[in-house]
């Protein structure tokens, strides 16, 4: 336990006084700076999450949730199932994680799905090297700053970006020329952006060396981050944990398709695990080896990216960070609707558009701060090898800006390529009201010739030559034409020449009735651990009375506990009540409560009442019925709203009646105080 946290169990429980405070009470959440030991602390002693495997020395990289957290995480869960597959009717699945080698090497994901890794060529440490580069730059920057007497800007105000990915370099006050200062900041507003080449001559350049070591470092070298693994006893079958969900969604496209009746535009949805063998995991939830995502996979007509709700985001605002911007190695964001981003083709369509307002819209109902939310649009470096428009949504924290939810334009990459792969047609057929008539190349073989001159390569061959674009074909003509022959490649590298008396390249005129297309794929990918750790530290701040008295102000619909129900103390006249209340008997309050969809809890430990309240204050409980000598005489309860610690009071039905209402998002607290009247006792003293 952090000294912080010892100095806060023992304020609280040798004087509980100190916990009093006068109801209507006007807050001020920002009476103390965040301090972020106080606030781990939280989390750790109340065991919102901890790391996995603890007592057996931990295993960097993995965490698991304790009642509170997987509480929050379920109800953002649930907000975001609501939010967009039901209120967007999208498909949901639930695919393997455990995918077959062959589906993540036709995504590229084999091949391309890495980071750039640098070692100390003398005691191997291992780093990221994007990572350690702007460790690096920035302490130096930092230390010129310190040199020219500038102070550098605090940790949590810090407008940039990088500070996320960031291994605490030390500084020291050194100044450099104006010109590197303006390279090396130059160089971290595009961090993201360099290649593994170009980060290593990054490293030569500018003399980067371990940091704690001084020892040089090798050049960087690529390091897939899929955990391998193998299907079955023989060994023979390769499969990979699934680094993300999306590929369990193409590979059903065509059934997804059937079940939406044929019809385009559509979404597939799913919640699920995923895993990453990230090369140094660090800061807690936010880059972990395994995690909980959320993606959706919606598919449009490549011709008509326009949305049919476009109208209900358009006003929507976003604070938007544009590639242009980040190029010129500037980090000024701009307030915009999506509307104006699209129409000013910021952002590259309406489709596009559309999810980021929804995404904002999201995330600020779960209770992101919306000043702390921007949406920053990727380099062309730095976007996936599949998509063609990428848009990420970056919360800040103590930890800089740090993406939690991606949205790429994916185009037709993926479908494409696994029916390439598998030969099976991934596409949307629509019926044409009008005729499309164009002329196009075809090709005709001699069957039988053909097949006695290629005997058993003929299939093979034949295969290569109808998979010509209309490019090739033009091509192939114009060589049969020449010299009366065409040389055909296949795939293991033979080459087999075929002569214009077996094939024959022709211009035909087609008549199509049917339009088959390939669609576009727009993502929303959201990482959910990222997402609440981040809504965590939003909601965190401690009562101006003691920097102690932790608070989370967790909007209602994602807190783990919606209402707290305690008696005032353990005096037995309480008894009687307490066991109405709180029996787990079908008409009680406590059991009407849950039935009405709020998580209620009963504390009648023999704690002190300011001592439950301030415990279930730090575990963002907004809601809290007390039993006291009035309930027992007039049958009433007071109800304690968590951030003013205002109390109203009025008769157990009334109160419960309010309570739900508040909880389920049908009531605010301005309204409740009009149903019920004010509490003007003080009993969080007792
Ligand atoms: N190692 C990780 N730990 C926790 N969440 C992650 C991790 N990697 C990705 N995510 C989450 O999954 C979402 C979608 O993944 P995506 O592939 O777009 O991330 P990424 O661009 O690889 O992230 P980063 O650049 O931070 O490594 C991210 O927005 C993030 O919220």
């Amino acid at each position: 336990m952090s000294d912080n946290a010892k100095d806060f169990t023992q304020a609280s429980a040798s004087n509980p006084s100190t916990l009093a405070e006068p109801s209507s009470v006007i807050i001020n959440k920002s009476a103390h700076e965040f301090d972020k030991t106080l606030f781990d602390s939280l989390l750790s002693r109340r065991f919102f999450f901890a790391p996995s495997f603890e007592i057996y020395g931990g295993c960097a990289g993995f965490f698991d949730y304790g009642p509170p957290g997987s509480a929050l995480q379920a109800n953002i869960l649930e907000v975001w199932r609501k939010h967009f597959i039901i209120e967007e009717d999208m498909l949901e699945l639930d695919t393997t994680i455990m995918t077959l080698s062959d589906v993540l090497k036709t995504s590229g994901h084999v091949d391309k799905f890495t980071d750039w890794m640098v070692k100390d060529v003398v005691n191997g440490e291992i780093f990221r090297a994007d990572h350690l580069v702007e460790a690096v730059l920035e302490s130096r920057l930092k230390g010129d700053k310190e040199a020219r007497g500038q102070a550098a800007a605090p940790p949590a105000a810090e407008d940039d970006k990088k500070k996320k990915k960031k291994k605490v370099v030390k500084s020291t006050a050194v100044k450099m020329e104006d010109s590197v200062v303006k390279e090396y900041e130059f160089m971290l507003a595009q961090i993201d952006n360099y290649t593994g080449a170009e980060l290593g001559e990054i490293i030569k350049k500018h003399n980067i060396v371990n940091p704690e070591t001084g020892n040089q470092l090798s050049t960087p070298v690529e390091f897939n981050l899929m955990f391998q693994s193998e299907i079955g006893p023989t060994g023979h079958v390769k499969g990979y944990l699934r680094p993300e969900t999306a590929q369990g969604h193409f590979i059903n496209f065509q059934r997804l398709l059937e079940f939406n009746n044929g019809r385009v535009p559509f979404a597939s949805a799913q919640i699920g695990r995923s895993f990453r063998n990230e090369i140094s995991p660090r800061q807690g939830l936010l880059r972990v080896r395994e995690f909980t995502m959320a993606e959706i996979e919606h598919y449009v007509d490549p011709k008509d990216k326009s949305h049919p709700r476009f109208v209900d985001t358009k006003d929507v605002v976003l604070q938007l960070l544009p590639k242009d911007v980040q190029e010129r190695g500037e980090t000024t964001m701009t307030n915009m609707t999506v509307g104006d981003a699209v129409g000013q083709k910021i952002v590259d369509n309406e489709t596009l558009g559309y999810f980021l307002g929804r995404v904002q819209l999201f995330l600020e109902k779960i209770g992101i701060d919306p000043k702390k939310l921007r949406c920053r649009q990727h380099m062309g470096n730095e976007m996936a090898h599949y998509a063609s428009d990428c848009w990420d949504f970056e919360i800040q924290s103590s930890y800089g800006w740090i993406e939690c939810v991606g949205c790429a334009d994916r185009s037709a990459y993926d479908l494409t390529v696994h029916s390439n792969k598998t030969k099976q047609k991934l596409v949307v057929k629509e019926n044409l009201t009008e005729p499309n008539v164009y002329q196009k190349l075809d090709i005709q073989l001699e069957a039988k010739p053909f097949g006695m001159k290629f005997k058993k390569d003929a299939k093979s061959i034949e295969a290569v030559i109808r998979g010509y674009t209309q490019e090739q074909l033009a091509q192939v003509k114009a060589e049969l034409e020449e010299k009366k022959e065409t040389t055909v490649k296949l795939e293991g590298g033979a080459e087999h020449v075929v002569t214009d008396d077996l094939i024959k390249i022709q211009e035909i005129t087609v008549s199509e009735h049917i339009r088959e297309y390939t669609p576009n794929v727009i993502e929303p990918s959201f990482g959910i651990g990222r997402i609440l750790y981040s809504l965590l530290e939003h909601s965190y701040w401690a009562r101006e009375s003691d920097v102690a008295r932790g608070v989370l102000s967790l909007p209602p619909v994602v807190a783990p506990i919606k209402c707290l129900i305690v008696p005032l103390s353990a005096n037995s006249d309480f008894v009687p009540l307490i066991n109405e209340i709180c029996k787990p008997r079908f008409d009680s309050m406590s059991a009407k409560l849950r039935r009405a969809g709020v998580a209620s809890r009963v504390d009648a430990s023999g704690a002190s009442i300011g001592k439950r309240y301030a415990r279930n204050d730090e575990l963002g409980t907004p809601y809290g019925c007390t039993i006291d000598f009035a309930s027992v005489a007039n049958g009433t309860l007071t109800l304690r709203e968590r951030d003013t610690t205002d109390q109203l009071i009025g008769k157990i039905e009334d109160v419960i009646a309010v309570t739900v209402a508040l909880c389920n998002g049908q009531m605010e607290w301005k309204d409740a105080c009009e149903k019920l009247e004010k509490y003007s006792g003080t009993q969080e003293v007792e």
